[in-house]
């Protein structure tokens, strides 16, 4: 699956301008996409909403544009239609005049006309939103979210920004958005995926050839995107590889319980957990289908059938699991770093970094937005989440989970993918070191890093899915890997 033709590519906005350049270089004029866009738009209120009383709100772009054409639309099939327009009309493309005209007079802007809507249409700001709404935009964005009628936005809700879902200034909360050819980053990122409502993706005449122009490398995590290992009935549990996971010290062994437990749940062929004598004491006392052995990690590691590693959870930062990261990463081994194995290196992040360049490649890393800053001290946040995941995978070598609410995944090759199938009760203490021994256990089987970590995120949102509600914890987690591996597959 390539990221130039498939449905689940995203588009940042500019990427979108330049789908909508090369369409209209195509012979494709911009009127006829703006008259699609508005005409998807309209249809989707006449199919969603009662027929009642709305305002168009009309920004100075041409996502206003859409704003007349969607006024039009809802006016010719009898809806009471009032719009407004802001902007200087002299400075409007000839697309947005076009369909002015077609529309005729709009009224002056005076409160009422959102608060005696009963359905708002946000046609402000879409993808040429470039600085924070202010001053009478702001006023308008609180106003029409303070009134009771829900407010189907165009592209994007105005004030959320379509590469980062970040909000500029204020923003409007949609009750749906549409938006046309490819889903935009802001419709997956938070906060802009909640804002955005119900997200309708809908086509307007651009072809997807153009997508091979602009080479994308943003996608929506989705099992279409990669293939999990297959069972095979001859396979032995060798050809599942056999992972090893890094435990604790005595007295902190749950993490690294955890995480073997879910790497065997998501399919490797045996577990194995390494560690000191007394922390597998503890282990014994609660596993069974998972073997102990207590030698160094480099000399277990002598043993080539141990095919994957999961290093970091609950391990503790110190010297043990300093060595331990770098021994791993020196062995070649798939390798999946987390939680300590990441926060043993916030003061010397390039050790790290120049060892996994060594390798060939198969390192994942796991970091929490606290982890993340520490170690990428250098990455800002700020920029985007996506912008942010890629940089530090290609600093580092190392596919990239930067985990959250909205996870993404990033590879050195420049390479993302955004997941948000992950339900509220996610967030719950271990639950990364499940998602940790779910993308070791892929990579057991012989799934490549980026795969194995989209894969791994997607299985982790669809197991807590399927435990259906709060009160989850992370140990209720492992269990239900096969069944979402079953989904997924
Ligand atoms: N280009 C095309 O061919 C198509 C574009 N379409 C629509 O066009 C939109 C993009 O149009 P534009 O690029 O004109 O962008 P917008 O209509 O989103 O807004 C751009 C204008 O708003 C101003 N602006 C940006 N942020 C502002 C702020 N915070 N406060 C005040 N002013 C601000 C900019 O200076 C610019 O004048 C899409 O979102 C989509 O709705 C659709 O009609 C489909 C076809
Ligand atoms: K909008």
């Amino acid at each position: 699956m390539s990221y130039f033709d498939s449905e689940l590519t995203l588009l940042t906005p500019e990427e979108m301008g330049r789908a909508d350049s090369l369409s209209i270089e195509a012979g494709t004029s911009e009127i006829e996409l703006m008259g699609n866009a508005g005409r998807a738009v309209g249809q989707y209120i006449v199919e969603h909403y009662p027929r009642a009383p709305v305002s168009v709100l009309c920004g100075p772009g041409n996502n206003g544009g859409d704003g007349f054409v969607i006024g039009c639309y809802l006016r010719d099939r009898g809806w009471p239609v009032r719009l407004v327009q802001f902007g200087d009309k002299d400075r409007y493309s000839a697309a947005s005049m076009y369909y002015l005209q077609q529309w005729g007079n709009p009224e002056t802007y005076s409160p009422e006309i959102i608060e005696d809507a009963s359905l708002l249409v946000d046609s402000l700001f879409g993808a040429g939103l470039d600085r924070p709404i202010a001053g009478a935009f702001a006023d308008i964005v609180r106003l029409a979210n303070e009134t009771l009628a829900p407010t189907v936005a165009v592209d994007m809700p105005t004030g959320v920004h379509g590469a980062t879902g970040q909000v500029l200034g204020t923003a409007i909360q949609a009750d749906a958005t549409i938006t046309f050819f490819r889903k935009k980053p802001g419709h997956l990122l938070l906060p802009g995926r909640e804002l955005c409502g119900n997200v309708a993706l809908r086509q307007i005449g651009i072809e997807k050839q153009v997508l091979r122009l602009i080479e994308p490398q943003t996608i929506e995590n989705h099992p279409k995107n990669w293939r999990l290992p297959t069972a095979n009935v001859a396979g032995h549990k060798y050809s599942k590889g056999h992972c090893v996971v890094v435990s604790g010290p005595r007295g902190a062994t749950g993490a690294a319980r955890m995480s073997a437990l879910s790497a065997l749940r998501a399919g490797a062929g045996l577990v194995t957990i390494n560690g000191e004598r007394a922390a597998l004491k503890e282990h014994a006392s609660h596993l069974t289908a998972i073997m102990l052995r207590d030698e160094p990690l480099s000399e277990l590691l002598n043993d080539e059938r141990f095919n994957a590693l999961v290093v970091g959870p609950g391990n503790g930062v110190s010297d043990a699991t300093y060595h331990n990261v770098l021994t791993a990463i020196a062995s070649n081994r798939a390798l999946l770093l987390d939680a300590d194995a990441l926060n043993c290196f916030n003061s010397d992040p390039e050790t790290i970094f120049n060892a996994i360049k060594k390798t060939n490649g198969n390192v994942v890393m796991t970091p929490h937005a606290g982890e993340f800053g520490r170690l990428f001290k250098n990455v800002e946040l700020s920029a985007g989440k996506v912008e942010a995941a890629r940089k530090a995978a290609e600093i580092s070598g190392a596919v990239i989970v930067l985990k959250g609410a909205d996870s993404v995944i990033a590879s050195p090759d420049g390479r993302a993918a955004i997941n948000s199938n992950a339900p509220p009760w996610l967030a719950t203490a271990g639950s990364g070191d499940v998602l940790a021994g779910i993308i070791g256990g892929l990579q057991a089987q012989g799934m490549e890093a980026f795969d194995a970590a989209c894969a791994g995120v997607y299985v982790h949102g669809l197991a807590a899915a399927q435990y259906g509600g709060e009160g989850m914890i992370a140990t209720d987690l492992p269990q239900l890997v096969p069944s979402a591996l079953a989904v997924a597959r």
